[in-house]
């Protein structure tokens, strides 16, 4: 398998669409690498770059030892000859072949010899569970089919990278579970370095070793799931990938004193926060950090936060969502008790799991 590796990669479109922003990202050999952000942030124009559907404006694109596009060193390798396999949003199968030839697709066109194709589209329709359907078309196909069968012709040519465009979208929320499990089951029996864009953050958690984060074109972060998910490099991206309290406010003293104070909040920091007193921040914490109890409860894990009134409460099959007013915030809590509208409740922050952004770049400055 090979890295794939993009050197300080800027696409501008047109006059001045910036698709794509100094992008330097490297996708080790055999890596899951899921890139994500919101629609018309740059994902598609960073896969399309990598798969020679696109040129860079600036920038160097390597695929293993090869320098595939280098505007300035006038490279170009096209697309045929970059050994890559790409799976689309929409699959892109060819609706008047029959599943075995749209497999067979890619080799017939590398003019590959019949007995040949034949035990490669039956080696890998085995391996993707789909032998059954060779004989049929694709509209006699379930979606989750259909998905398998656009990833056996991106896989059939033994490509060394295999990228896909949000290839889950089109799949209903049930069979999109087992469609990502069946992905990355695949992903790791082969060991092919991969790269796959979406703006589902369940896609990103559950399938990367690595994710990247795109904003307005430009990495924020890159790091594993729970590292993107715990250690957000700033409010974006802490808010793109799960749910968020976001609260504005103010640092009072500092060290050991340290104290937020924003929307009616007031909590002390941990020791080692590195607050400045009168820096204005933000701060963070996700529903389930929050906790909701009608005891009074003493742990140095929890930030008392003060006593609020239960305004809504959903049951979310085994929890609940709750809103909760405190002073002149609204907090989303996560709770496996139930809790009566109005009622009022003492509210808590996981001390370990708060997060302070500086209020100006919105960059982390603690958490
Ligand atoms: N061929 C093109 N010509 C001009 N502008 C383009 C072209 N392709 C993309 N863009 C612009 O570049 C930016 C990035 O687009 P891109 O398709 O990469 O985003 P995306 O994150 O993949 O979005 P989506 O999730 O909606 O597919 C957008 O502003 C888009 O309008």
């Amino acid at each position: 398998m090979v890295r794939v590796y993009l050197h300080d990669i800027t696409k501008i479109f047109g006059k001045n669409v910036v698709a794509l922003d100094r992008v330097e990202l490297e996708v080790k050999s055999g890596e899951f690498m899921v890139v994500m952000g919101p629609s018309g942030h740059g994902k598609t124009t960073l896969l399309r770059i990598v798969a020679g559907l696109e040129e860079p404006t600036d920038g160097e694109v390597w695929i293993g030892d090869i320098l595939v596009a280098s505007p300035r060193r006038g490279i170009f390798i096209p697309p045929k000859d970059r050994n890559i396999g790409m799976v689309f949003q929409n699959w892109a199968l060819y609706p008047h072949m029959k599943v075995f030839d749209n497999i067979a697709f890619p080799l017939k066109l590398k003019g590959i010899p019949k007995g040949e194709v034949e035990k490669k589209v039956r080696g890998i329709a085995e391996v993707l569970g789909i032998t059954e359907t060779l004989d049929r078309y694709p509209r006699q196909l379930s979606g989750g089919q259909q998905q398998r069968v656009a990833i056996a012709r991106a896989l059939v040519k033994e490509p060394h990278v295999l990228l896909m465009d949000e290839p889950f979208s089109n799949l209903d929320t049930r069979i999109r579970v087992m469609a990502r499990a069946f992905v990355k089951d695949i992903q790791r029996k082969l060991g092919i370095t991969t790269i796959l864009v979406t703006h589902d953050p369940a896609d990103a958690l559950t399938l990367a070793d690595r994710i990247a984060v795109l904003r307005r074109g430009a990495i924020q972060q890159i790091g594993p799931p729970n590292e993107v998910y715990d250690r957000p490099t700033n409010v974006f991206v802490a808010n793109f990938i799960g749910e968020v309290n976001l609260v504005d406010g103010v640092i009072i003293g500092k060290g050991n004193e340290a104290y937020f104070d924003g929307g009616g909040i007031k909590i002390q920091l941990p020791p080692n926060s590195n607050a400045i007193n009168a820096q204005n921040v933000i701060l963070g914490i996700r529903p389930e950090d929050v906790l909701l109890s009608r005891e009074t409860l003493s742990d140095n894990d929890l930030l008392y936060a003060g006593k609020g009134i239960v305004e809504i409460s959903e049951f979310a099959g085994g929890k609940f969502n709750v809103m909760v007013k405190l002073q002149s915030t609204e907090v989303k809590a996560v709770s496996s008790v139930s809790f009566g509208i109005g009622e009022i409740v003492n509210v808590y922050f996981n001390a370990r799991k708060i997060k302070v952004f500086d209020k100006k770049t919105e960059n982390l400055l603690y958490g």
